[in-house]
């Protein structure tokens, strides 16, 4: 069990409990991926709240099952092993600071490419006496994962009555494809009682960078997202189904249509949770602007820039901030 004193609980961002956090959210559109009508309803929920939950997603339950239990086979490993697979640099071990510029998070984990050759190293270290049994759970995952959000992408495209209807899902599908994927810990937090009514924060707010984000989560809670009002409400957990988060990249390509959500995970006192989260990007080179489609008879609201020169300025931002306020285009009244 981790207990942390006083002093060291004030290293982490404490926040306080609203009203609307507390009591779960049970209106997430739910999307049932089987039914004809579910693109129209992917399209209203990516403009409403740019979250979503799917069910009927085609991703083998056993494929979810064997990453997890290999997940938390690493994650319960002693730190000095853990740590052989760090620092990340951005891929491998992290534990507690999140990125370059010091957040800091109730949370441990594990960041790779979604490129198995280039992950082969950290594979090494990360997945120890057996990294041939974690690289295949992750590979069988990221496929299957990968799959079913190229098939939202493509509803979205359809939805959207865009052409042709791999116009983002082809962006993922590229060999050179820019995509990372992620295991988070978060271990219980027991002194978690003694904040008189305030969080922890286990992962901070932050918008996803990339185009889209599917995030799959054991049965504990911690997900939060922000409406529009910029309240917080918190997600009930669903290890059965998969989150979707739209990513700044999308929202750029849609000029503003879908949202790239803001979230955020606080930590629970009694129980772990595990994430494992893919965020499909594009490839270095691609150039991220709105499609001409969707500016017809609008303003185009964003400067066109490459995914390379976006990663560049995120990797130089804190996790809360608004990073595309800098690719935002100043429009005339
Ligand atoms: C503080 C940071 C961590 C992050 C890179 C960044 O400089 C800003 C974006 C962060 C984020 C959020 C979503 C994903 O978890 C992530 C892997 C990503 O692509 O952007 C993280 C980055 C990270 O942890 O390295
Ligand atoms: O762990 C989670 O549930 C979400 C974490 C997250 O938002 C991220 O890693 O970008
Ligand atoms: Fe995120």
């Amino acid at each position: 069990m981790v207990v942390l004193s006083k002093p060291a609980m004030e290293q982490f961002c404490l926040v306080k409990n609203s009203c609307k956090a507390t009591t779960l959210f049970h209106d997430v559109p739910l999307i049932d991926l089987s039914k004809p009508d579910s693109k129209h309803l992917l399209v209203k929920a990516c403009k409403e709240f740019g979250f979503f939950k799917v069910i009927n997603h085609g991703v083998p339950t056993e494929f979810i099952s064997k990453l997890e239990s290999e997940a938390v086979k690493f994650f319960s490993l002693p730190m000095s092993e853990k740590e052989k697979a760090g620092p990340p640099d951005p891929f491998g071990y992290g534990n507690k600071q999140i990125g370059p510029n010091g957040d800091v998070g109730w949370v441990e984990y594990v960041l790779l490419t979604t490129n198995p050759e280039l992950n082969y190293e950290k594979f090494e270290s990360v997945f120890g006496v057996t990294p041939e049994k974690f690289q295949a759970a992750v590979k069988d995952y990221l496929k299957a994962v990968k799959k079913m959000a190229c098939e939202i992408l493509e509803k979205l495209a359809e939805g959207l009555n865009i052409q042709p209807r791999n116009v983002f899902s082809k962006l993922l599908m590229d060999e050179q494809s820019d995509s990372v994927f992620r295991l988070n810990h978060y271990p219980p937090c027991p002194d978690l009682q003694e904040l008189h009514g305030r969080n922890l924060i286990g992962f901070g707010e932050h918008t996803d960078p990339q185009i889209i984000s599917v995030l799959r989560s054991n049965n504990t809670s911690g997900l939060q997202i922000a409406l529009n009002d910029g309240s917080w409400i918190s997600i009930p957990p669903d290890q059965n189904s998969f989150f979707i988060n739209v990513g700044d990249s999308m929202q750029v390509l849609t000029n503003g249509k879908f949202k790239s959500v803001r979230h955020r995970v606080l930590a629970n006192s009694f129980k772990s949770r595990v994430s494992m989260i893919y965020f499909g990007g594009p490839p270095l080179s691609e150039k991220i602007a709105p499609l001409p489609s969707l500016v017809e008879g609008e303003d185009s609201l964003y400067n066109a820039f490459t995914w390379f020169e976006y990663k560049k300025s995120a990797y130089k931002s804190k996790l809360a901030d608004n990073r595309l306020g800098l690719f935002e285009k100043i429009v005339a009244s």
